[in-house]
């Protein structure tokens, strides 16, 4: 068929689709403002369903596969959208849902033997692919048509991807965006793993890892539908900042109610109120405003109280605490009344074992109360004396049985590691480390449970800055394991603090509970960007597997001796000439500190260049020109990346995997100042 007759077909099927999408919002009637609560919900549901209708109007779908089942004449062309869509009069789709069973060929078919097949509910279903074509659709108009299969037609092989290209070489704004029409096959499979695993991804930088868990939580919600709800799930990222940024991307899919949080905004709330933390920024600074050595590092604070030994140095101090909370006493309420300690324990014993401690403790003082009352008996318990008499006795013995709050218990049992701080007390809240929030959580779940529902699924973005104890705590929160963990150890900045191997988090669970996937292609930066950045890592151990680029070239990485020159001066003439590019939306400049940045920024400004100064406890990351330390960098992108500072003397041989996070931040264009000498990671 010629280009215009697909068109032309292309476009016909559109207006079907369009017109019944029309039809099917002029349907839905004007909302309902009445007290009736049915009617309340039926309207509800309604708008969802017109909020549904009205994303779909502007892209109704990006896909066609032609399908023929396995013993079936003719083919079926699957049109793949963002949401389903049927004829209201009939139940034939228009529109499959792309995280629909049939769908996954869309994504996991990338030329080869078109004979296929794919799970569904009903069992596997096989058959042969005839079409495989992409669409691009723009506000309700086809705009173009690409085939990248046909049967019949030689397969050159190289079926990927003028669309996915089209997409990657666009300029970015100051949100992540979804990626349903161009999912990769080794990304698909990730998308539509089975729930129950703790499944880790390590994707080197630009793979899609956080792109990819969003979408699994999509999936999962589809297909999952009676056994999860989003509000069961959860989604923590390293800060508030990265939070916004990833913000838009569930809602494009069509998913809300996500609860999306850091995962120190969590645990303050499972601690209640009488804990607050000490500010992020002195652990930055500690950490990357000044040298630092290896060995500081091994024997940081976070790499050991979050340790998997020191986790169980905390659950033996815990369950020995336990044991020893009903004392060698015996309970006497009134002369000749006795209950021996050998009892109690019994008692206690008998209380349901996965209650927080706290609340057997409370369970049996209530059973005591009620033996008391019992063995006295009715007539005398009416007797004011007696009656007050033995609850004082009561009341004594209970305070026995010692009822610390986390933070209490962990200064009592762990005096070396945690002191009781200072101001913790009835009017102001006790402030803690950073790290000791994971050991205060585990804490407060052993001693006092938590009010929360069990989360049906937790997204764990940039896993490698977790220690197992975190880990350990958010398992505990789950019946059964179900998270998405993913990271790259080749940008564990923070590695005073979190894992430098997988396996430091994976035993945690049994084998068969876990799933493990790599993703080494990278789809964010160009080719010139990628070499570049995968050559600071060469000299790096730890068997570090190079990113893959997608075929996309761009301009070559530029760098740029300024010798004894004002460093304002230079990135401001580099800035001019980026910002004569239109295609170039969102720059960041980047320094190794956040003294250089406050320099730069007020600098930049003297000569007529206003820009965002990015700094730890910013909110929110809005585009445009920015100025932000490299190590705050992390997760986020920018269509092009001037790394101001990139001397010998700010990137020692340690700050590879620094100036490694932030070379591959870049999308198009990525350039490096430096004085004299650059930094020895790039020599070659
Ligand atoms: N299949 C795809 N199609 C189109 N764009 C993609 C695809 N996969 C990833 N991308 C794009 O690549 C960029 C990187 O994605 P993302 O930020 O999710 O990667 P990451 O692995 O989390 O990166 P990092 O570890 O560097 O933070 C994003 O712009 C994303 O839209």
């Amino acid at each position: 068929m010629s280009q215009d007759l697909k068109f032309l077909e292309e476009e016909r099927y559109l207006e079907r689709v369009n017109a019944e999408i029309r039809s099917q919002l002029a349907g839905i009637g004007p909302r309902y403002v009445g007290n009736d609560f049915t009617e309340q919900t039926l309207d509800e549901l309604r708008q969802e369903r017109k909020r549904r209708l009205e994303t779909a109007a502007k892209e109704p779908y990006f896909g066609r596969l032609d399908f023929r089942e396995k013993g079936a004449a003719a083919n079926v062309p699957l049109y793949i959208g963002k949401a389903g869509v049927g004829e209201e009069a009939g139940r034939h789709p228009l529109v499959v849902d792309w995280r629909a069973p049939v769908s996954s060929l869309f994504y996991s078919f990338a030329g080869g033997d078109p004979n296929v097949s794919y799970e569904s509910p009903d069992g596997t279903v096989e058959g042969t692919i005839a079409l495989k074509r992409n669409l691009l659709i723009r506000q309700g108009q086809l705009q173009r048509v690409i085939d990248s299969y046909t049967e019949g037609q030689e397969d050159t092989g190289a079926v990927t991807d003028e669309f996915l290209l089209h997409r990657l070489g666009e300029s970015k704004d100051n949100k992540l965006r979804d990626i349903v029409s161009t999912i990769q096959s080794e990304q698909d499979a990730i998308i539509r793993t089975e729930k129950n695993r703790a499944l880790f991804i390590q994707g080197v930088a630009g793979s899609g890892k956080t792109t990819v868990a969003l979408h699994r939580l999509a999936y999962l919600l589809y297909r999952y539908q009676d056994k999860v709800r989003a509000d069961r799930m959860m989604i923590l990222a390293p800060n508030r900042m990265f939070l916004g940024y990833i913000s838009g991307v569930l809602p494009e899919l069509g998913v809300g109610d996500i609860r999306q949080t850091t995962f120190a905004d969590w645990a303050m709330e499972l601690l209640g109120g009488g804990v607050a933390l000490k500010p992020g920024t002195d652990t930055l600074e500690r950490w990357f405003e000044r040298p630092v050595t290896d060995r500081e590092k091994d024997e940081a604070p976070g790499r050991r109280k979050g340790s998997l030994s020191f986790l169980n140095r905390l659950e033996e101090a815990l369950d020995r605490w336990e044991e020893e909370l009903i004392p060698d006493l015996p309970f006497s309420p009134e002369p000749g009344l006795r209950l021996e300690a050998a009892h109690i324990r019994g008692w206690f014993r008998e209380e349901p074992a996965d209650e927080p401690v706290l609340k057997r403790r409370e369970r049996l003082l209530n059973r005591l109360k009620r033996w008391m009352e019992i063995q006295i008996g009715r007539v005398r318990w009416s007797d004011k004396t007696v009656k007050s008499k033995a609850t004082a006795q009561w009341k004594a013995y209970a305070a026995k049985l010692p009822a610390p709050s986390a933070v209490q218990w962990y200064a009592a049992a762990f005096p070396s590691q945690f002191a009781l701080p200072k101001g913790g007390g009835k009017r102001k809240p006790a402030e803690v480390d950073p790290e000791d929030l994971a050991v205060l959580a585990l804490v407060q779940l052993r001693l006092f449970g938590t009010e929360e529902k069990p989360y049906d699924h937790i997204v764990i973005d940039e896993a490698q800055d977790y220690s197992p104890l975190q880990l350990a705590v958010l398992r505990r929160v789950q019946r059964r394991a179900s998270m998405t963990v993913l990271g790259d150890l080749q940008q564990g900045i923070h590695d005073y603090a979190g894992i430098r191997r997988w396996s430091e988090l994976t035993e945690l669970f049994a084998p068969e509970e876990t799933a493990y996937y790599e993703l080494d292609r990278s789809y964010r930066s160009t080719m010139e960007i990628i070499e570049f950045a995968n050559r600071i890592l060469k000299g790096m151990d730890g068997g570090v597997k190079p990113a893959v680029p997608v075929f996309r070239s761009g301009d070559p990485v530029e760098t740029e001796a300024i010798g004894d020159g004002n460093l304002a001066d230079a990135a401001a003439r580099t800035l001019r000439a980026w910002r004569e590019r239109t295609e170039l939306g969102t720059i960041a400049v980047l320094c190794r500190t956040a003294q250089t940045c406050r320099e730069l920024h007020a600098g930049l400004r003297e000569r007529g260049i206003e820009s965002a100064l990015l700094s730890a406890d910013q909110q929110a990351y809005e585009g445009g020109l920015t100025i932000v330390p490299v190590y705050l960098a992390k997760g986020l992108e920018f269509d092009a990346v001037l790394l101001a500072d990139a001397d010998d003397s700010a990137y020692g041989p340690r700050d590879a995997k620094l100036l490694y996070v932030g070379c591959t931040r870049a999308l198009h264009r990525l350039k490096l100042l430096y004085r004299s000498s650059p930094t020895r990671l790039i020599e070659n």
